[in-house]
């Protein structure tokens, strides 16, 4: 059974050109002019693109004492329907348990999850136990290690241990990833607001400054330079953390910046909504910022020093966000977007010509398939790559509404905002998974692990740079040492 995508413009990374795709089984077998196949799917007008990579989300993972209310079942569903093949997602180990929260997530996904997944695993303490599982970990084709350096107390790590996980990372091939606030800093401005008697989701954003935030990146990168590793900051939402990277990236370090759709869309205005769920349903974190923070963040996604869109799905239902009624720092944090982050983008980014078709396309998909090593498998339309593709519909919109999603929490943080670019077909390895006015479904089981190896590469290379500029003793002729000391 074949299928061809016909009379549609392919947009890749790198260009954009009028042809036909034709898939074979899993995978794109051909690109060209007038191909066919048994079922022909009509894309005239559209946009045929790589099936968007959402790499961070959160999907029923217990945190601040809850469980996020997405399911794999709902999550991945609700991925699809929004043009997202893949998503990857971040494994919480209890203490240096790392393989049970591996198995646990793994058995969790391949149950529920309709799109393709993969892992992160997250580093949140150090021992030996920790020192010998992370190259298990990589054995499994999980080859990220994300690192907090916030949540104090719960899965902050400190510096010493964040520098012995990057040299692990470094010596396996592996990649860290940071969640760069200042804990320490953070709690103590929790600890002052409350006790100012500001206890509403609005002193969530007060406690976090973006300082907060850009010192951290700068640690991070600096842990990772002494480390000789590259490095990913996750949910990048500020000039501070953004103007830390850029620095770096001139040097010509390996840093990497995620900001996510809801920085981009939406503001600090947020938190101060008369509604208090309308607020809390907004406590994330990093908290939302102001216009020019993110100008700040577009700007670095058109010029290539941010790289990718992510969402940090992390989606708690009203009632959850309630635990923190009267003590902001008890409201879970964490949002949702999964659904929403392509029409979302194309709608504040492509129509408002601040990203051109092909830099969607690189920071919904290509760039982080490259990131994590599994490109060209994920984020290409070529011949070779899994049929992983999203027809999407410039003209196609709609008004976000929670009464019509997926996704399985009681409101969206984008209600009421008008999108276009929607998905007229999602395909994930060579299946029609959706199809707008069809009536698709979850597909339990169907999701595949996709296996990200070890990338010795850019790690070899900077082992390379590091052994040939490393300190070294300066051989001095005897005769040139003082006598008798
Ligand atoms: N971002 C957030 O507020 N919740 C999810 C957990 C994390 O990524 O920090
Ligand atoms: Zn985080
Ligand atoms: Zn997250």
């Amino acid at each position: 059974m074949s299928i061809v995508i016909k009379g549609g413009t392919v947009v890749a990374a790198d260009r954009s050109y009028e042809a036909d795709v034709l898939i074979e089984g899993e995978r794109i077998a051909a690109i060209g002019p007038y191909l066919s196949g048994d079922t022909v799917l009509d894309a005239a007008g559209t946009c045929v693109m790589p099936g968007g990579i959402d790499p961070h989300t959160h999907l029923e993972m217990p945190f601040m004492g809850t469980t996020t209310a997405e399911t794999w079942e709902s999550g991945t569903f609700a991925a699809l329907s929004g043009g997202t093949t893949m998503v990857v997602d971040f494994v919480i180990p209890e203490g240096d348990d790392l393989i049970g929260a591996l198995d646990a997530w793994e058995a969790r996904a391949k149950r529920q999850a309709s799109s393709d997944y993969s892992f992160h695993m997250c580093i949140t303490g150090w021992s030996e136990a920790t020192f010998d599982a992370m190259e298990l970990v990589v054995a499994r084709g999980v080859n990220s290690f994300k690192h907090f350096m916030a949540y104090k107390g719960a899965l902050m790590v400190d510096d010493d241990q964040m520098f012995a996980s990057f040299q692990r990372c470094a010596a396996l091939g592996a990649l860290p990833l940071v969640h760069a606030e200042n804990g320490d800093i953070v709690a103590a401005l929790q600890q002052k607001f409350l006790a100012e008697g500001i206890r509403g989701p609005e002193a969530h954003a007060y406690s976090r400054p973006p300082e907060v935030e850009g010192e951290a990146v700068n640690r991070a990168i600096m842990i990772a330079d002494a480390a000789g590793v590259p490095v990913y900051i996750v949910h990048v939402s500020c000039e501070q953390a953004h103007e830390a990277i850029r620095r770096a990236r001139q040097k010509g370090m390996r840093v990497y910046g995620e900001p996510l759709a809801q920085h981009l869309a939406l503001d600090e205005g947020e938190y101060a909504h008369p509604d208090w769920d309308h607020a809390a349903q907004r406590v994330m974190s990093p908290p939302f910022r102001d216009k020019l923070h993110q100008d700040s963040l577009w700007a670095g996604l058109s010029s290539g020093s941010l790289q990718v869109v992510a969402t940090d799905h992390c989606a708690f239902t009203t009632a959850q966000k309630r635990m923190g009624l009267t003590d902001f720092t008890k409201i879970p944090n964490g949002t949702g977007g999964l659904e929403d982050r392509l029409p979302v983008l194309w709608t504040k980014g492509v129509e408002t010509g601040r990203l051109t078709p092909n830099e969607f396309v690189a920071v919904t998909s290509t760039n982080i398939a490259r990131i994590l090593n599994i490109y060209p498998k994920k984020g290409a339309i070529a011949p070779g790559a899994d049929a992983d593709i999203v027809v999407l519909d410039p003209k196609a919109g709609k008004t976000i509404r929670a009464s019509a999603q997926k996704s399985a929490i009681d409101y969206n943080v984008f209600e009421g905002v008008e999108v276009r670019g929607l998905p007229r077909f999602t395909l994930s390895r060579g299946e029609v998974v959706y199809s707008a006015g069809g009536n698709a479904t979850p597909r339990p089981g169907r999701g595949r692990f996709v296996s990200r190896p070890a990338f010795p590469a850019a790690n070899r290379a900077l082992s390379t740079w590091k052994a040939l500029v490393a300190p070294r003793a300066v051989e001095r002729d005897p005769a040139h040492m003082p006598i008798g000391v």
